[in-house]
């Protein structure tokens, strides 16, 4: 038996031309989906390389991103015009490179809440805009990314506890291991409710990691959680990172 519930697509790309373009693809094509059920498309967005390659995406796409809600599946708990926020790294990148998304497009983090008040009150933000699916709010789409220890979002190997939260569906992480240490974080009971969710790994030194959690789903990596409940689950890859998981690729 399989060990994920969701069935895994590998898209398998030689450069980041061909990366960049499967992303687009990827995101054009869930947005029309969305517009048959609802008005809105709500997207989560994760930091890091991410941002870089899905601003090249959106571009290449050339996509009307007008009726499109952007969220951060985690953020950095420091101030919004820190160069560490999320936030702050999208909105430099897309008023030069995406002048036509507005500002009131992106729902976002308090950061200047403390911690904990700012968990709470994004989590409040997600249940009052996204759909709800099954009592619990259903992004059409998460972008995730992947560290080379196999974290996602803010959920880290070395606090194996944030896997276990049921009840909320935003955390405050406290002591990360990698910099800036407060952050906060969507959970696995949102993060699984997703319709889609879709991971963007590249680099060589990623590419053992990518095989312990699409091929092996070795739980002791946070990203080897994701398995939406009712939802697809795609992974891109480019030559370096996907070197052991060519034989998933369709
Ligand atoms: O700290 C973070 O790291 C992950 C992975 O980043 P990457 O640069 O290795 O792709 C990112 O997905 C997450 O949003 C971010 O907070």
């Amino acid at each position: 038996m399989s060990k994920r519930k969701s069935t895994l697509k590998v898209i398998s790309v030689d450069s980041e031309i061909d990366l960049v373009q499967g992303l687009g693809e990827l995101v054009k094509r869930l947005a029309k989906e969305a517009f048959t059920r609802q008005e809105q498309f709500h997207v989560g967005l994760s930091g890091g390389s991410m941002v870089k390659l899905l601003t090249k995406a959106l571009i290449e796409a050339d996509v009307d991103t007008n009726r499109w809600l952007f969220y951060f599946c985690d953020e950095r708990h420091v101030p919004e015009n820190s160069e560490d926020n999320t936030f702050h790294a999208y909105r430099k990148h897309w008023k030069t490179e995406l002048p036509r998304i507005r500002d009131e497009q992106f729902v976002k983090a308090d950061t200047s809440l403390d911690l904990e008040s700012c968990a709470s009150n994004y989590e409040v933000k997600i249940r009052t805009e996204v759909p709800i699916a099954g009592s619990l709010p259903q992004f059409d789409l998460l972008l995730l990314g992947m560290g080379p220890d196999g974290h996602t979002c803010s959920l880290f190997p070395e606090q194996p506890e944030s896997l276990q939260q049921i009840h909320r569906l935003v955390i405050p992480i406290r002591n990360s291991p990698k910099p800036p240490p407060e952050r906060i974080t969507f959970t696995l009971p949102l993060i699984n409710n997703a319709r889609h969710v879709a991971f963007v790994v590249t680099g060589a030194e990623k590419a053992k990691v990518v095989e312990d959690v699409f091929v092996e789903v070795d739980k002791l990596f946070p990203a080897a959680w994701v398995d939406p409940k009712n939802g697809d689950l795609t992974l891109i890859v480019d030559e370096n990172s996907g070197r052991y998981v060519r034989s998933l690729s369709s």
